[in-house]
């Protein structure tokens, strides 16, 4: 399929025989002798044809960033050319439905992108190759690199590597800091993504030649819209991870990471580390009509957030919620259901497992620990429908508010699901 794919980028015409010509598509191509069949075949790999170059043109047309050599940009179908025409699909549909071929595995762009990816993290030569045409993000001391919009907004910005490397030989780095870029993931438009830190130079010298400047990770996760605050996120609990793991915990000696930087060797007792992340279950405890909120004496002024606790070792996610309810505010919580979950880079990598849980009206009376939580109570759905429309951290001089995480935060999404629930009257003790 990349044989037949690579022709038709360069505009040659292709023998429909090409496309039988390799993996589990030759096999069968082969036990087909019969004239008919092949004639059969013949039109579909036409049909097939036309679909690739049809796709191709949209690419064409929408690409802003094109890249050159990835093999996976070769896959043919990507969520964007949905958007056009879906008479696109018929010729492919008829060559998946005649042929029951696994090619339809490799038709998902999520797919395609995720095996991607993980052949970059398993080999180094494939890795260092991404790495020309991959977009890396700067950081520097683990602030990313991000830039204004025209709109006042924020976001961040990426090079790719071949025009990253002269960049840094012109800032004085030796030609191999490139190489300490560490695979983040993957586009949607299969773009390998990686992260770098140039704490090495000179800060302000990498924000004038690259047009941005570099922010705390505190800073930036919040101005950061959608998708782009976990990216930085990711890319910076990976990038401290290397920093914090250069020798091995059993012999003392130094590790060696892999090209995509997934993993750390150490030679001497053959272990392999791998990222860590500490599990943490946050829980919105309920009592049908109220929900109830803690604050830590560390946390800004008017700050309540849900309840959180780290897995302690041999813990079920069950048992770390319902005890850390019981230790930080005397309850006992029933009825736990799974809400989402996400990765918290404060202070460090956290899991977070959230869920609702509930107590009922007759047991939720709180004592609270005052040496885990300052301040622990129930708010009504009015008083949380208010702190919902908080959209700044009150600043000083300004009446006392109650206000809730940021929308990044899973804990926001918990309590927006309980306002939503108790709206439409589906929370009940
Ligand atoms: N994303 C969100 O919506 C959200 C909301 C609340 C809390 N959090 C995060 O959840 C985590 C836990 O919250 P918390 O209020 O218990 O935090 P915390 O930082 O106050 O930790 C409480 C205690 O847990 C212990 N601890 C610290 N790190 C640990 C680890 N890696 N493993 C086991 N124990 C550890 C320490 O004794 C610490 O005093 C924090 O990282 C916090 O930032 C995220």
């Amino acid at each position: 399929m990349e044989k037949f794919l690579c022709s038709r980028l360069d505009g040659e015409e292709v023998e429909p025989t090409v496309l039988w010509s390799t993996g589990p598509l030759k096999h069968r191509g082969r036990q087909r002798c019969e004239a008919e069949k092949q004639q059969q075949q013949k039109k579909k790999a036409v049909e097939v044809s036309s679909f690739f170059r049809c796709c191709f043109t949209y690419r064409q047309q929408n690409q802003s960033s094109p890249v050159r050599s990835s093999p996976v940009r070769s896959s043919p179908v990507r969520s964007s050319p949905v958007r056009s025409s879906p008479a696109m699909f018929r010729p492919l549909r008829i060559l998946l439905s005649a042929t029951k071929c696994p090619l339809s595995r490799c038709c998902s762009g999520y797919v395609s992108r995720m095996r991607y990816v993980n052949r970059l993290k398993e080999d180094d030569d494939a890795c260092a190759a991404a790495l020309q045409n991959g977009r890396i993000f700067l950081f520097h001391s683990l602030s990313p690199l991000l830039q204004h919009t025209d709109r006042g907004t924020f976001r961040t910005s990426a090079l790719t590597g071949s025009d990253l490397q002269p960049v840094l030989e012109n800032l004085g780095s030796d030609g191999s800091l490139l190489k300490e870029s560490v695979l983040i993931g993957c586009s949607e438009q299969n773009q390998a993504q990686f992260c770098l830190d140039v704490g090495e130079l000179d800060q302000a010298a990498v924000e004038e030649r690259c047009g941005g400047t570099f922010v705390d990770l505190r800073k930036a996760f919040f101005l950061l819209k959608g998708a782009e605050a976990p990216l930085v996120a990711k890319g910076q609990a990976l990038l401290r991870w290397h920093q914090t793991n250069g020798f091995c915990s059993a012999t003392g000696q130094p590790t060696q990471r892999n090209q995509a930087g997934s993993q750390r060797f150490c030679s001497s007792s053959s272990t392999t580390y791998y990222p860590q992340m500490s599990p943490v279950m946050i829980v919105l405890v309920s009592d049908g009509t109220r929900c109830l909120l803690g604050r830590q004496a560390s946390f800004p002024r008017g700050l309540y957030s849900a309840l959180a606790g780290f897995c302690n070792m041999g813990e079920t996610l069950e048992e770390t919620l319902r005890r850390e309810v019981a230790e930080e505010v005397g309850l006992e919580v029933q009825n736990i259901s799974y809400s989402s979950s996400q990765h918290w880079p404060f202070p460090h990598s956290s899991f977070m497992v959230a869920c609702h849980a509930s107590v009922s009206p007759a047991h939720c009376q709180v004592d609270v620990d005052h040496s885990e939580l300052e301040d622990a109570r129930w708010f009504s759905l009015d008083e949380i429908t208010c702190a919902l429309q908080v959209k700044a951290p009150p600043r000083r001089g300004d009446p006392p508010a109650i206000w809730l995480p940021p929308p990044h935060a899973v804990a926001n999404r918990l309590i927006r699901e309980w306002a939503d629930r108790q709206r439409h009257g589906k929370d009940g003790p």
